[in-house]
């Protein structure tokens, strides 16, 4: 298994967010997180990259356990993530944002610039002067620079027009055709039913249904009851 997370509580102060989670991302695989507002999505990414401390449960990367390494040492094991919010460095250009990035590895500059061609004509310009796609594809392009083998991406098409989601889209699509292990967050459920191979809906910091896209696509009950859709 790539990432297996198993029984995680995590929370804000007294409230608690997650009330034992389970998740598999095996090798090679795109697994999508669905959830209306506020159901945890955002805090299982956080406690799985080490950025919220987790109050019980496992999170094994790779056969390893994580659960006392810091996030700078998830990294390093090799998960990528996308934030929400982007945090690209708003005064260097978009080049020098990748090569900051950069480990080791087949994905390079010009890997990623064959991958976002945008991003080759725009690599001088400032990430403050990208507009939200570029900076998008940039914060993507930064993660694949880390050469993960899991890369997670939490809602990396939010806020954008309709044909630069698509864009971005496309790109997750073919880094999932080339065998990528990818933990994908994303609202728009059709999208998701397109890319993902494998779903998890979270309720109330719950889940509620894990299977095949295919299965959630033939019969959509759980996404009526769940997601209201
Ligand atoms: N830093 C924080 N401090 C306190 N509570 C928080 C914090 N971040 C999130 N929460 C709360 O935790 C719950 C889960 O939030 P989370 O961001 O994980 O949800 P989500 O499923 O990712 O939703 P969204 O799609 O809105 O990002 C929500 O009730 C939210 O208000």
């Amino acid at each position: 298994m790539a990432l297996e997370v198993r029984g995680i509580e995590a929370g804000y102060g007294d409230s608690r967010v997650l009330f034992g989670v389970d998740l598999d991302v095996p090798p090679g695989r795109t697994v999508g997180l669905l959830g209306r507002n506020g159901m945890g999505k955002t805090t299982l990414v956080r406690a799985i990259m080490g950025l919220l401390p987790a109050r019980a449960g496992s999170v094994r990367f790779r056969g390893r356990t994580l659960d006392r390494a810091p996030a700078h040492r998830r990294a390093r094991a090799g998960i990528g993530l996308v934030p929400e919010g982007r945090r690209i460095f708003p005064n260097l250009s978009a080049r020098e944002n990748l090569i900051a990035a950069a480990r080791p590895g087949p994905w390079g500059l010009a890997r990623v610039f064959e991958l976002f061609p945008r991003l080759a004509e725009r690599r001088d310009a400032p990430g403050n002067r990208l507009s939200g796609g570029e900076q998008q594809m940039l914060a993507i392009g930064r993660a694949l620079m880390t050469n993960p083998e899991l890369l997670i991406l939490d809602e990396a098409t939010e806020g954008l027009a309709p044909a630069v989601r698509a864009d971005i889209r496309h790109c997750l699509q073919r880094l999932r055709a080339a065998g990528h292990s990818l933990l994908v967050i994303d609202g728009d459920v059709e999208a998701m039913l397109g890319l993902c191979d494998d779903l998890v809906i979270l309720e109330t910091g719950r889940v509620v249904w894990h299977g095949r896209a295919e299965a959630l696509a033939a019969d959509r009950t759980p996404l009526v009851r769940h997601l209201g859709v």
